[in-house]
Parts: structure tokens; sequence; C-alpha cells
């Protein structure tokens, strides 16, 4: 149960992925299921056999990873948080979040330096260490949970968080959880979603429309959704140099911001309204603008070219992620400015993840940018 005080309790389940491809293996093979759950001696006599027959799985069944995962969470369906270890997806947020688009999906990478992991190894037959199936690799990064740029040079894919799991004993775990977790689940997010209403066949027949800009149209909506986003994701405003930032939308919850922080912003438009010099990309339609007519070719964007950063890095913020077809854009014209990815990172009010944004912006080379969301919806 992971407890944010007396009076609220979640279930919490734990599930491995790894036990499925196991469950398959002992079937086919005869092996002891039992043992190889938990009897590491006889799991290692396994491994090779193991190892092969996975990779014969995934050659035959190119949907296993993902059938994999749905099999895990329909198996854990009353649960408020359900923790899933043993994941051997390189970027299982992008590529995995629009199985479950009315849930957060979180991806934990955990760290330990190699020595610890080989005393553990040692010590704890029959431990719950299970990533030798899948060739997991142990990547160096720092401890605070949440700052990307020491992983980016091992992986080109930043996780939602990192733990690392240097010590021993459950103290450390819990602090991840209360600083790192428990902050998704806080009510004042439940407050502002409450303040997202959807509405029905809008703009078209099919679309369930979720007014994120209506969040600013509340009493006091504006003020709490731009606290959230002061303190939900980044630390320290002071190493933030600008915030980026894109018409319309956009420049409503990235004033507010900037303002709050004290950080200037860079203000993106569409063609033909800022003077020069300028950078321009094109701009192919979102989600919801292909939907009017006359607009599925889309429209170029536009942004200062000299622009001063006070500091080194920038924070893209947005209101909504849906295809990631805007994101996209942005974080191109950025490159146009000469801004490097090591220096971005993108939060946004609402992601919409059965548009796979994630993916699109992984796909294009930008998987190694944290994206970070206030609101999770489902729907079209
Ligand atoms: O991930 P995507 O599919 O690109 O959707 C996200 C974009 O959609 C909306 O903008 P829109 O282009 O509709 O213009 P607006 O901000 O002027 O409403 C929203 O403000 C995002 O920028
Ligand atoms: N359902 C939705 N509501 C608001 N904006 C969106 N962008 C993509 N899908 C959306």
């Amino acid at each position: 149960m992971l407890a944010r005080s007396a009076d609220q309790r979640r279930k919490v389940h734990k599930a491995s992925i790894s036990d499925a491809i196991k469950r398959e293996y002992a079937t086919a093979t005869g092996a002891d299921l039992d043992r190889l759950l938990w009897d590491r001696a006889y799991k290692e006599q396994h491994r090779r056999s193991l190892t092969a027959f996975f990779k014969e799985q995934m050659r035959q069944h190119s949907w296993l990873l993902e059938k994999q995962f749905l099999n895990v969470v329909s198996g854990a369906a009353d649960a408020d948080v359900l923790v899933i270890t043993g994941m051997r997806d390189e970027a299982p947020t992008a590529t995995l979040s629009h199985l479950v688009q009315n849930s957060r999906l979180l991806d934990i990478r955990v760290t330990a330096s190699e020595k610890t992991r080989q005393t553990r190894r040692k010590c704890q037959a029959g431990d719950d260490d299970r990533h030798e199936i899948h060739d997991c690799e142990n990547h160096n990064s720092s401890d605070n949970g949440s700052d990307c740029k020491s992983n980016s040079t091992t992986l080109d894919y930043c996780p939602s968080l990192v733990f690392d799991n240097g010590a021993t004993g459950d103290e450390a775990v819990r602090r991840f959880a209360h600083t790192y977790l428990l902050p998704f689940l806080h009510r004042d997010l439940e407050r502002l979603a409450s303040m997202v209403l959807p509405v029905p066949d809008f703009p078209r027949t099919g679309i369930e429309f979720r007014h994120v800009l209506n969040i600013a149209q509340q009493q006091g909506g504006l003020a709490l959704c731009t606290s959230l986003l002061q303190t939900h994701f980044i630390n320290d405003w002071d190493k933030i140099g600008m915030v980026a930032c894109c018409e319309a939308g956009g420049f409503v919850f990235a004033s507010a911001l900037a303002q709050k922080v004290g950080v200037p912003l860079a203000l993106i438009r569409e063609a033909g309204k800022l003077p020069p010099p300028i950078v321009s990309i094109d701009k192919p339609s979102s989600h919801i603008s292909s939907s009017e007519p006359n607009n599925l070719k889309g429209k170029k964007l536009e942004m200062s070219r000299d622009l001063i950063l006070r500091g080194p890095s920038v924070v893209v913020v947005d209101d909504v992620l849906a295809t990631g077809r805007t994101l996209c854009a942005i974080l191109q014209l950025l490159a146009k400015a000469g801004i490097s990815n090591e220096d971005i990172s993108i939060i946004v009010i609402a992601e919409f993840p059965i548009h796979r944004g994630r993916e699109l912006l992984y796909r294009n080379g930008y998987g190694g940018i944290r994206i970070q969301s206030l609101l999770v919806f489902g729907g079209a």
C-alpha cells in the first residue's frame, strides 16, 4: 500500500513481466515453474535456453511485448498503482502508453553500481532480479530521480524517473515513492482535472474534446495550474534560461509560469507575426486542428532568431500533447535557433496517449528529452 495519509491508502500491485515468459517456457519444455521463479541456481541452469526461447518467441510474435504488458495490466485491474518489474523495452512510456490510455505510465530506470549488483547476485539466491533474460544494461544516473542529462549519453531515451538502488533497506524506496510518485496522486491534480470537462463531438463527431484552456477560465484555475507547473517537475528554476511556448494554448500557461518563476519567454508564433530576424519551420496540423476544414496542410511556425539565453536550459510549455506534431515542430525550430536537445525539457498540461505523441517524438530522435505532463486523458 502506498499511503499519502492515514485516510488515503492506495492499493499497489506488483508484477514481473518476465514471469509470463517463464510460464510459457515451463509449459513448452516441462521445466519446473516454481523453481524458475524462485530458485536462482535452477534458473541459472536454464538461463541460456530461456533466453533462446524468449528470442524465438519475439521472432515469431511481433506483438509479444505488448501482449505480455497488457496481460499484466489486466491482471491488476483493481490496483491504484501497478508496479511492473523486468521491463525490457527500450522506451516503455513512448511505445506502450497508448495501450493504457486512461492511466499514467511512468518508466523508472533502476540503477546500481556493478559492485552492488554483483554482491547482491551472490548473496540473494532466489532474489527478484529478473533482468538476465532481457540483457538489460545498467545505466549511471544522478540520484535525484529526475535529471536526464547524465543518462542521455548512455541511451537516447530519458525515462520518467531514475531510482538509485545502491542502498540496502526500504528507506530509499520509501523516500523515492514519497518524493516522486505520490505527487502524481495528489488531490490538487484531481482538482485540476475536474476543470477540464469532456465535450462530446467537438470539434467534430467522434472527438471527445477536453477543454484544457477552460482551466484558465475557472476561478483560481490558472493559479493552481501555474503552481503545479512550478513545483511538480523542476526543482531548480534558477537553472532555466527560457520558457518556450507556441500560440495559442501554450501562451496562456507558459506566460503565467514564466512570470511566477522569473524566466523570460520565447514566443513561437504563426508565420508573418514576428519581425525579422526569425527562424521558421513547417508545422503539420495538430490532431484537433486537422479536423478543421481547409486546414489539412498545416502552417509555419516562427521564432525570433537571436533570443539571448540567460541560462543553459529551455523548458517548452504547451497545453496539449496529442499526436506530438506540434512539439516536433517546436523542437525543430529550437534546433534551428541553435538550442541542442540536452538543453531542452518539455512540460504539458494534458496529454492524450492514444495519439502516441511520445512515440512520434522518440522516433524523430527526441527520446532523450524529458516530457512531463500534469494530466492524462483517454478518449479520442
Ligand atoms: O500533439 P498535437 O496533435 O500536435 O496537438 C497539440 C497541439 O494542439 C493544440 O494546438 P492547435 O494546433 O489546435 O492550435 P491552438 O493552440 O491555436 O488551439 C494545442 O495547443 C497543442 O499545441
Ligand atoms: N480530445 C482532445 N481534447 C482536446 N485537445 C485534444 N488534442 C487531441 N485530442 C484532444
